[in-house]
């Protein structure tokens, strides 16, 4: 975690990978307040409510234009690079996001981006997107959240599609 603390507080852009209750959330959280303190103004935003109230408990305070974006798995391609357009037009910054240091983070293997084709959004994750050459990736592998072994193996099974744990 500290790496990631360091590495946002270099303003690089950032995505935080990793398995359930690896400390996503926390590390999110640790950041924003991290930035806050910094004096830098920090904006937060998730794709569901329940991640986004989460996050919020986890702060003790928050206010526009440091972004971070939480639950990232369903963040569609379509809608990053739409983010990332709007950055740059109204802050007239021709650099990737106008120059907004921009934090990702969510677990690829949860939820998927919900397909608008009235948007002519399929849907696509954003992992296939040119734009992840402009971040720092870290996956977190640790799980801190649970600590018998049994259930952690099963957890990173169940990620793969490999459990064999039968009780
Ligand atoms: N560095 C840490 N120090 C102490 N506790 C931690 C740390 N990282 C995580 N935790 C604790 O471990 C638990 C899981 O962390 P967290 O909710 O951040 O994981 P997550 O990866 O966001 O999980 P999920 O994908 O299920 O939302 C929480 O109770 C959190 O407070």
């Amino acid at each position: 975690m500290a790496s990631l603390l360091k590495k946002a507080e270099e303003g690089h852009n950032l995505l935080i990978t990793g398995p359930p209750g690896t400390g996503k959330t926390h590390v999110v959280a640790q950041i924003v307040e991290r930035l806050l303190i910094d004096g830098k103004q920090v904006a937060v935003t998730s794709t569901t409510g329940i991640s986004a109230t989460i996050l919020k408990s986890k702060l003790t305070s928050i206010a526009g234009p440091d972004a971070s974006n939480y639950e990232i798995s369903m963040l569609s391609c379509k809608l990053l690079h739409q983010i990332e357009h709007i950055f740059r037009r109204i802050r007239r910054v021709e650099k990737p996001f106008g120059g907004v240091q921009v934090v990702l983070a969510g677990d690829f293997l949860q939820l998927p981006p919900v397909p608008t084709p009235e948007y002519g959004d399929d849907g696509q994750s954003i992992t296939e997107s040119i734009l992840l050459q402009y971040f720092h990736c870290e996956q977190l592998s640790e799980i801190i959240r649970q600590s018998e072994p049994d259930l952690i193996q099963a957890i990173h099974e169940i990620a793969r599609y490999q459990c064999q744990l039968i009780v």
